[in-house]
């Protein structure tokens, strides 16, 4: 219901008043004028609250979108809308969403607002944050051109990571990417030197527990946060999600100028609940039914996600490509912010070649013989292009078989083969389901290996040999 107070201030001072003063008399409560699906019109008789700002109508936690022209805010709900009704009055807080920041959050496993949902008592901190910053100046950025080795051969190899930049692994459902970035949680969390924060994003809520527990298993549990806003909550919480866990990796990095690793999955969710907001506040879609304001939304968060002076960033992305069409423009404008893309590809994936990473079509800027050195980018070049050859024969080979290669083609087919397997491996995380142990691979091993089958020109041995092993020294040691 409409304030008192408010509406019989007209004849009140002229001096505009500021929304704080309001709230510090508790005056300023709006209603709702208007509900459409997750948005929410809230009608304030005086000052109107600013965007960002976080309203609550009863429980139901609001954030101001837009302003309208009727004078009233356009929110988006961040909890189902179902018994909210017209003229119910909203109570606005005079400050956007602030969440806990600080070692209080380590070992927690929070939502949007950095509540607990690990049933344990909430953070004990006074230190909160806004989610909503601006990202570091120009100048205040910084590059690295270090390899953070994740023990993960086709990975370290081709499409090495970035330590403090950022890095993607795309792929179409159900190819791999939770498997990939569990098992990198896995292999990189424990020596990492700083904190990690892992943000669920709109992916099934089952994951988030395994991952918990997991986390709790490996014993890392008391350096890394878990954020979450898993597929079943409002597309407002999937929406604000990253930037809550953006700005709790911030405070690692500019308070406690720590190195953070960020792992995200999925941020293509991220994008698609910004699309279901934009289709809710009844904005028009632009291509692909995505919002026309995808690229600067994107940005808002890509943009803060980088490394200054302080301490580092990096983050791994994990996006989903819908309909495994890469030139989706979800997956496009992903693509551009990141400095390597890991794709995983579904025909690796239906010939058991996991992890599967496309060689030919994983990138990383890192990948230049000044930072990796000139025999790792000759050897991950060779690789490239003897893959590459391979499938150009492969038409051929189909069509008329082996038997009418030249000599040098099926020793080209032969080779390609063995590094194809080889580029497999077991990982620790999917030990218990296929049955082999998880092996993690130095990438000079990889290197020597790779090199070895490249300079290969006897083939007696058999190629199902090198297919889910580690280093070639498990082969040697098998045999
Ligand atoms: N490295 C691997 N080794 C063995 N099996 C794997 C591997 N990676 C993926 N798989 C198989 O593929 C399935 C799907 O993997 P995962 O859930 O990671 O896919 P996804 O790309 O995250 O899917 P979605 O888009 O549905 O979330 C796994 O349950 C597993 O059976």
């Amino acid at each position: 219901m409409l304030n008192q107070a408010v509406s019989g201030s007209d004849q009140g001072s002229p001096e505009p008043t500021s929304v704080n003063e309001h709230l510090a008399n508790g005056e300023l409560d709006g209603e709702v004028v208007g509900i459409r699906g997750g948005v929410v019109d809230v009608l304030f008789p005086q000052d109107s609250p600013r965007i960002h700002d976080l309203l609550y109508a009863g429980n139901l936690a609001l954030e101001v979108m837009s302003l309208l022209e009727s004078g009233a805010v356009r929110c988006m709900a961040l909890a189902p809308v179902r018994g909210l009704g017209l003229g119910v009055s909203v109570r606005a807080t005079g400050a956007p969403i602030q969440v806990p920041v600080g070692d209080a959050v380590l070992g927690r496993m929070l939502n949007v607002f950095g509540e607990p949902i690990d049933n344990k008592p909430a953070p004990a901190t006074d230190i909160r944050r806004s989610i909503h910053q601006p990202p570091p100046a120009l100048e205040d950025r910084v590059v690295h051109s270090d390899i953070l080795e994740t023990g993960i051969k086709a990975i370290d190899l081709l499409s090495p990571i970035e330590r403090g930049g950022k890095t993607g692994l795309f792929g179409g459902a159900g190819v791999g990417k939770t498997v990939l970035i569990t098992e990198l949680i896995n292999n990189t969390v424990q020596e990492y030197e700083g904190v990690s924060l892992f943000c669920g994003i709109g992916e099934r809520s089952r994951e988030a527990e395994e991952l918990y527990r997991e986390m709790g298993d490996a014993g890392v549990r008391d350096k890394t946060v878990m954020v979450f806003g898993q597929m079943n909550e409002a597309p407002g919480v999937r929406f604000l999600v990253g930037k809550t866990a953006l700005t709790m990796a911030e405070y690692f990095r500019d308070d406690k100028k720590q190195d953070v690793l960020l792992l995200i999955d999925n941020i293509f969710r991220f994008v698609q609940a910004g699309s279901e907001v934009s289709g809710l506040m009844g904005r028009m879609p632009s291509r692909v039914g995505y919002q026309p304001t995808l690229a600067t939304e994107l940005a808002t968060l890509e943009e803060r996600i980088t490394s200054t002076r302080n301490g580092s960033i990096t983050s791994i992305q994990a996006v989903y490509v819908p309909a495994d069409d890469f030139t989706d423009p979800a997956a496009a404008h992903i693509f551009s912010h990141l400095s390597a893309s890991v794709v995983l590809s579904r025909k690796r994936a239906s010939e058991g070649l996991y992890p599967a990473v496309d060689p030919l079509a994983s990138a990383s800027v890192m990948l230049t013989p000044a930072v990796v050195g000139q025999r790792h980018y000759d050897i991950a070049r060779a690789v490239r292009r003897t893959l590459a050859d391979y499938e150009d024969l492969r038409d051929i080979i189909s069509m008329l078989g082996m038997e009418e290669l030249s000599a040098a083609d099926r020793a080209v087919v032969a080779r390609a083969r063995r590094l194809e397997r080889y580029l497999t491996q077991p990982f620790f995380t999917m030990g218990s389901v296929d049955g082999a142990n998880g092996r993690r691979v130095p990438i000079k091993d990889t290197l020597n290996d790779c090199e070895t089958i490249l300079n290969q020109t006897e083939f007696n041995d058999n190629e199902s040999d090198y297919y889910m092993i580690g280093s070639l020294k498990d082969l040697a040691s098998s045999s």
